[in-house]
Order: C-alpha cells, then structure tokens, then sequence
C-alpha cells in the first residue's frame, strides 16, 4: 500500500476541523467525521485513472486503505468536499462538464454497511450524481422460453435512442449466434466469482446451472448513454434488484401454458434435452414466485406475441397515454477551474476563486440543490439541481412580485 501525503500527517494529527478546502501540491481534499479524516483526491494508487481514497484513524493514527466501490472518478487539478450528512461526502472536481463535476462518496450508508459486513473490510463506494431523474430502468423476468428477449428486442428496434440493454455477465457457453459483450459477457466461474468478491456486482444468481449477473457498470454504461435501463434477470436476480437502492420497474412476464412454453424452448433449438428439462422444472418455481413474491409491479401473458408487445409498451408509457415529464430547463455550467464550496442548508454554493484566463473577472456563483437525492452506490445518485446564483435570485425575485 502507498503511503500517505507526508504534509498531511501532521496537519491531521492536529485534529483539523472539516477542512473542504484543506489542499496539498496532489490536489486531495479533507473531511473529517468522528475520529476519522477522509483524504481524497490524488491518484489511486491501485487504479491510477481514478481519484484516490484513504482514511486517517485519529484514535489510533494509523492510515487506513478502504476497498473503494463503484465506478470511480477520474483524476483532475483539484477538487472540493462538503459533508452532506454523516453518511456521505459530496465532491466538487474543479473545471468539470456538467456530466461529471458532482460526485458522493459514501462512507456509511446502508450499502456501505453491507458490504462492510460481506468484504470484511474498511468499505466506501462512489455514485456519480446525475441532474434530474431519468426514467428508472426496466426489469425484465419470467420463465426461460416465455419470450422476453424477444420482447426486448422488438422493444429496442422500434426505439433505439430510447432504451439500452444491460449485458449480464454469465459463466454459460454462447449459443451459435451470440457475441461476447452484446449478448452477454462470457466468464470463466472463478474470474466471475472473483468479481462479485470484489463487490462488482448489483445482483447474481445461479440460473439453471451457470451463474448469471449484473454488474453495476452494466447499468451505469446505460444510464451514461443516456438512455433508460433494460434488464433480462431470473426471479432471483429480480428480488435482489428489488433490495438495492436501484430504483426500477419489475415487469414478470407468463406463458400461457407450460405446453406451450415447452414448444417454444424446444422450437428455439438452443438447448440440449437435459437443459430443456431442467428450464422446464425452474420454469414452475419462478412463475410461482413470480405471481406470490409481491416482487413484481406487472404481470403480462405473452399468448399473443404483438398483443403482448402493446401491453408492454402501454406499461412503459410509449402509446402516448402517458406523458414524458419534462427536462430540467435550468441552464447548464460548467465548474470553474478552482472553487470553494459553502453549505446552506440543502444547497451548495460553488464560488470561484479566481477568473478564468480569458475571461471577464466576474465572480462565478453556482448554487447546487441536493434537497432531493435519490438512489445511490451501487449506481447513481439522481435528483441534483444546479443553477447559477443569478438564475435563484431571478427566481426568488419573481416570487417575491
Ligand atoms: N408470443 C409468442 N408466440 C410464439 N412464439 C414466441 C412468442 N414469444 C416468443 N416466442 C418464441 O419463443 C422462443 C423463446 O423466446 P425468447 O428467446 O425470447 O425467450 P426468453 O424468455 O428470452 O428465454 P431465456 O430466458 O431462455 O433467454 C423464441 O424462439 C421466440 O421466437
Ligand atoms: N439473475 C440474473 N439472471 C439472468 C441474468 N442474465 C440472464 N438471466 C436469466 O437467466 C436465464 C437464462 O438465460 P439464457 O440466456 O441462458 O437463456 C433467463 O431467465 C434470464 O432472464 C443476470 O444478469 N442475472
């Protein structure tokens, strides 16, 4: 393990209060919470493309090196950090795009608790924060032969810009036609296993014999695009999905018959009689608990393949009975290259220090809104509201009229 800035040794043993502004020649930032200060910035040392994360332990002064969750973000200059709450530290990179300039590192949230719990060691976990809230993902269950890939694709076909699909990782054997990395991400077991050890992993499951799962940056890839989320995940996964702060619609999705699901299995011509078999006796158990778990928001009878195709799209709001709600219409900055930040109440005011070259040398004033968070690692915090001082106070001016 790397050692920690020499500089800031002694400023922490000091006891140094809530520094967001406490910066070393590497760009780190300070936090402190109860008897430990969160140095973070740098590059990691194991993954030198993302920002860094050690903890000084003032009862003992000893550094620790916690297991760092989540999709990372990637260095830069310098950046800034607010205490939110007790559970988690919002982080401010200096000249960031709009896309990337709000991150959270959370150190005690129930997520975090768990996985402390699981790993056995120190654990924080990063969530990017996401303007706005973009539709939640889709998830996607129901019986293997029942028709939900076909379902999806159709889906994706007639709305391409709308929606992505989140490539599991599986440790079975591709089919004749399937592409690593489009259909599925083919594994050995023990680099899966190793993985999911390594917290990699929203939700996995052993299906039918092989271990299936998704990993967070599946869905992140998806939401990074812009696009809403789609999942095709067995029951298990389903209930585990369910249990993390992914928030998502679960659709369960039943044949008419099981002669009929039979037919179908055996007319896709994919698996071997034993498989059929064996998909054929889980096929009873996941519609069972498909239909009794309370997992599922919505239930569809795929009989009729284009009638079933209508209902799904009905559900997702696509045959115009439901309207779009609209984009956030606040304009959209860019951080300036160094900031401080100051918290009032459930806003974050970003201030620039300095003009930027080139520019006028205007006082920079963004105000963050983080009065209604949602989500979190694993996957991304939504909800942020960013405007600058001038648009809050036009704001406030009109109300006041
Ligand atoms: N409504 C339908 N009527 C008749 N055949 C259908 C219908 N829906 C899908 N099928 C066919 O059933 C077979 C199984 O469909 P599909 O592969 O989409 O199932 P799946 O639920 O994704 O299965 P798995 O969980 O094993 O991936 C395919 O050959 C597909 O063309
Ligand atoms: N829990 C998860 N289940 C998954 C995932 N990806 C696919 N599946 C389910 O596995 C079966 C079999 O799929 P097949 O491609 O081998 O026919 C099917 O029910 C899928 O829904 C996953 O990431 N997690």
């Amino acid at each position: 393990m790397g050692e920690a800035p020499a500089f800031f040794v002694d400023e922490l043993q000091k006891g140094y209060g809530n520094g967001f502004d406490i910066k070393s020649k590497g760009g780190e930032t300070a936090i402190l919470l109860g008897n430990r200060t969160y140095v973070i910035g740098g590059a990691c040392e194991e993954s030198p493309l993302s920002i860094g994360v050690q903890i000084f332990d003032q009862s003992t002064g000893e550094w620790i090196y916690p297991t760092v969750l989540g999709t990372k973000p990637k260095p830069c200059k310098g950046l800034s950090a607010v205490l939110l709450s007790e559970d988690r530290i919002l982080i401010t990179k200096n000249g960031s795009t709009p896309d990337d300039f709000a991150w959270f590192l959370e150190v005690d949230t129930q997520y975090v608790r768990q996985q402390k719990k699981i790993l056995g060691t120190d654990v924080v976990a990063w969530s990017k924060g996401v303007r706005g809230y973009p539709e939640k993902p889709v998830v996607i269950s129901g019986p293997s032969g029942v028709g939900k890939g076909t379902l999806i694709s159709m889906l994706m076909k007639e709305y391409p810009s709308m929606f992505g699909f989140s490539v599991s990782h599986t440790t079975r054997a591709p089919r004749a036609m399937e592409k690593d990395g489009v259909h599925y991400h083919f594994i050995e077991r023990s680099a899966m296993e190793k993985e999911i050890e390594d917290g990699k992993f929203l939700e996995f499951a052993s299906v039918h014999g092989n271990l299936y799962g998704t990993s967070v940056e599946a869905v992140e890839v998806v939401a990074d695009d812009g696009k809403r989320c789609i999942l095709d995940i067995d029951v298990q996964g389903a209930r585990s999905v369910r249990a993390s702060s992914l928030e998502a619609i679960f659709i369960f999705v039943c044949p008419p018959s099981m002669e009929e699901l039979e037919k179908r299995l055996r007319a896709r011509g994919t698996e071997t009689e034993e498989q059929v078999l064996k998909r054929l006796r889980n096929a009873k158990a996941e519609i069972e608990q498909g239909q009794s778990s309370g997992i599922f928001d919505h239930m569809l009878y795929n009989d009729n393949l284009e009638e079933c195709y209508k209902s799904l799209k009905k559900l997702l709001g696509l045959d115009g009975t439901v309207t779009a709600p609209p984009k956030s219409s606040s304009k959209v900055v860019d951080l300036p290259m160094d900031h401080s930040v100051a918290k009032i109440d459930h806003r974050i005011i970003i201030n620039s220090k300095t003009p930027e070259l080139g520019k006028a040398s205007t006082n920079i004033r963004i105000v963050l809104d983080v009065s209604s968070l949602k989500g979190g690692a694993p996957g991304r915090t939504r909800g942020l509201d960013i405007y600058t001082m001038d648009s809050f106070l036009d704001g406030l001016a009109g109300i006041n009229h």
